[in-house]
């Protein structure tokens, strides 16, 4: 775990001290957006249109942001189109490694060893951290974003012109509900889990930890009525929470101490998580084993001997019933 000062790499593990033990998440550096006709997005410069295998994804399966931009490149038919490289499980001296071990991939473009190397060649100067995802421009030799948020957007829609994908996760009519949901879910429990995970004093955690089981309280009590968070529609912010929730029971209850209940214990949040992975093409982009030897492999502060728990059983496959709440059409 590190930083890129002036595009050279430090090895330091996040200051809390000026933050009375809280975990700050800094912001992406990257924002610019590919779009179908390479006009310019929200954010950033233009001139990244959307082309089959000019792009090329740095992932970690173990990341639940860099999990979000995996599963849109499923569901939006982008595999033939946009290539991956997978960083090692563990981060720790050098930050995220590309050594092809346990799972993880060399880099198919330039044989790093070291996602920092990927960002020295976008910006020799850069200075920050060194995250996954990364979505790379072959053609200009650059980082387009290193911002799930809008990664997940641009693939939702950038590229259907290629692969005739009509699926949309963010329809316009929902847009303001779904932006204040992922809002809150954001806040506590996506980047909530890492705030108690990463608190260094008892306030910090405590504060943190109880606001993940309000926001999971109150979205059990909402899956109770319709089967997805918006109603009968699958959208964004399903696929956001999803990447939180398969990781819960295995890492943030143990790891991050995020255990007043597991999602287990939920009736309808651990039905609506089977049900999202059940879909196809979900469940190989998950693994489990991959996450856990993540977690508790790299974060020594936290976990000083890296041991790696052997539970808990998790059975996703199980039925979920949830087809009950599905309106007919
Ligand atoms: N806002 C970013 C956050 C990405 C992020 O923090 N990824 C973590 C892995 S889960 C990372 O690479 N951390 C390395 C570090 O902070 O040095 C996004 O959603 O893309």
């Amino acid at each position: 775990m590190g930083i890129l000062v002036d595009g050279v790499w430090h090895d330091v593990w996040y200051d809390t001290k000026g933050t009375k033990g809280h975990f700050k998440r800094a912001a992406s550096q990257f924002r610019n957006w590919v779009t179908a006709d390479g006009s310019p997005g929200p954010t950033g410069t233009g001139g990244f249109k959307a082309e089959a295998g000019r792009y090329h994804l740095y992932v970690s399966l173990a990341c639940p942001w860099a999990h979000r931009t995996l599963i849109f490149r499923k569901l939006k038919k982008l595999e033939d189109l946009i290539s991956v490289s997978i960083v090692d499980p563990l981060m720790l001296e050098n930050g995220w490694e590309l050594n092809g071990k346990d799972g993880g991939t060399s880099d198919h473009l330039f044989g790093a060893k070291a996602l920092w190397e990927i960002y020295v060649k976008a910006d020799p100067h850069y200075s920050g951290r060194v995250t996954v995802p990364v979505l790379w421009d072959k053609q200009t030799g650059t980082i387009v974003s290193n911002e799930s948020a809008e990664i997940i957007r641009m693939f939702n829609t950038a590229f259907d012109g290629l692969t005739g994908s009509k699926a949309d996760f963010y329809p316009a009519d929902l847009r303001g509900e779904i932006d204040a949901l992922n809002e809150r879910i954001y806040d506590t429990v996506n980047n909530g889990v890492y705030k108690a995970g990463f608190a260094t004093t008892q306030e910090a955690y405590a504060e943190n930890a109880l606001r993940v089981f309000e926001t999971l309280d109150m979205l059990d009590d909402r899956l109770a009525t319709q089967r997805y968070l918006l109603g009968d529609r699958l959208t964004e912010a399903d696929w956001r929470l999803f990447t939180t929730l398969v990781r819960f029971d295995a890492v943030y209850v143990g790891h991050f101490k995020c255990n007043i209940r597991r999602i287990a214990d939920y009736a309808n949040l651990s039905a609506y998580l089977g049900d999202l992975y059940q879909i196809a093409g979900i469940a190989e982009t998950v693994d489990i084993e991959h996450i856990k030897k993540h977690y508790y492999g790299s974060h020594k502060t936290i976990n000083p001997t890296g041991i790696v728990p052997a539970g808990p059983k998790l059975d996703f496959d199980r039925p979920h019933g949830r087809e009950r709440l599905a309106k007919a059409a």
